[in-house]
């Protein structure tokens, strides 16, 4: 079987212009606060894409730039005046942070209402009661993009591999909540492949560039390859060998213009959703 790929770009430009277009019938312009400490150039690069994406979608964006050596109270400060901000729906922390922050404490410093990024401990709480919450966006994303392929979760073998806190845990969340039949895998799993191989929906984040194999892949599965790795040549490739995994899958996403589109266009719907939420 020669698997299709999932056009990432595609359903996320549909999601944003469906934003977009409930964003124009608002008697008001949600907001939406990035917030930057340092300059890592990887960060600079998706914190403008969220702008350009937000300013298209009628979201006022702002970008606040603070210093690498930025003390943790004064960034806490920061928080705290977009808390209060009225115009501001939704305040997003771009990781990673400098060493001499606590990122834990700044993720529970926004106010969860606020919490576009779904990180905060109470939306995660809220998450895995299966109560309706703001969602962490790349796994909102891989939902989306499953919807788009029509592969029936219920009952379905689904595979995680990796367990952080912003994709593989909310992720294992979503397709429990799903009701497909969910395993998570990560570095102490003692057969990877052949948990992979298992599986009918195959989820990959775990940073490790190319590390699934075309045999992992079991014939005729979907796989959503969250990976985003850059290589010495500046190439960029995902956590599955695409090709190979293409050649016995049903569905792939590419990387890029798979998930990573739908990372930004679910923080637009997550900033829409805050906005009415907030405003009513
Ligand atoms: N498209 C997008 O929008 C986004 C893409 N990403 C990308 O997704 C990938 C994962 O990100 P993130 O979850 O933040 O990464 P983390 O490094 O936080 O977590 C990686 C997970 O993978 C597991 N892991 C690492 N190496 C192995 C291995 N050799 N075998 C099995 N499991 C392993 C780790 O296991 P253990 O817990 O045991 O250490 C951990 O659970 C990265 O490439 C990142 O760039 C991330 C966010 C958004
Ligand atoms: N608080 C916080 N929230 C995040 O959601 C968050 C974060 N910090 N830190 C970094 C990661 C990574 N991330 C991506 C978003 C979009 C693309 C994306 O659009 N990628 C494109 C192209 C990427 C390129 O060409 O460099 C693609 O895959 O097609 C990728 C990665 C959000 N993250
Ligand atoms: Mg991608």
């Amino acid at each position: 079987m020669t698997g299709v790929l999932i056009d990432g770009k595609q359903v996320a430009a549909a999601l944003r212009a469906e934003v977009a277009a409930k964003v124009a019938t608002l008697p008001y312009q949600p907001g939406l606060a990035v917030v930057l400490v340092g300059d890592d150039p990887a960060s600079a690069v998706y914190v403008r894409s969220k702008d350009r994406a937000a300013a298209a979608a009628g979201i006022a964006a702002r970008t606040i730039r603070l210093p690498a050596a930025t003390a943790q109270a004064e960034l806490l400060a920061t928080i705290a005046a977009l808390n209060a901000d009225p115009t501001v729906d939704g305040i997003l922390v771009q990781l990673p942070l400098p060493p001499q922050i606590d990122a834990r404490a700044v993720i529970e410093a926004i106010d969860p209402a606020k919490d576009v990024d779904g990180f905060h401990p109470v939306n995660v709480g809220h998450l895995h009661e299966g109560r309706p919450t703001l969602v962490p966006c790349t796994p909102l994303g891989v939902m989306k993009l499953l919807a788009s392929t029509g592969v029936a979760l219920r009952g379905a073998r689904a595979l995680v591999l990796g367990r952080s806190g912003i994709v593989g845990k909310p992720m294992a969340a979503l397709l429990t909540q799903a009701d497909a039949t969910v395993t998570v895998a990560h570095s102490r799993t003692r057969d990877l492949a052949a948990e992979c191989r298992r599986a009918e929906v195959l989820v990959a984040a775990v940073g490790r560039p190319e590390m699934v194999r075309g045999d992992w892949v079991a014939e005729g599965a979907v796989v959503i390859d969250v990976g985003i790795n850059r290589l010495p040549d500046g190439r960029l490739v995902g956590d599955c060998a695409t090709a190979e995994c293409a050649g016995r899958a049903a569905a792939i996403t590419p990387v890029p213009g798979g998930v990573g589109p739908m990372t930004i266009a679910c923080l637009l719907e997550n900033t829409l959703t805050a906005a009415q939420a907030r405003r009513g």
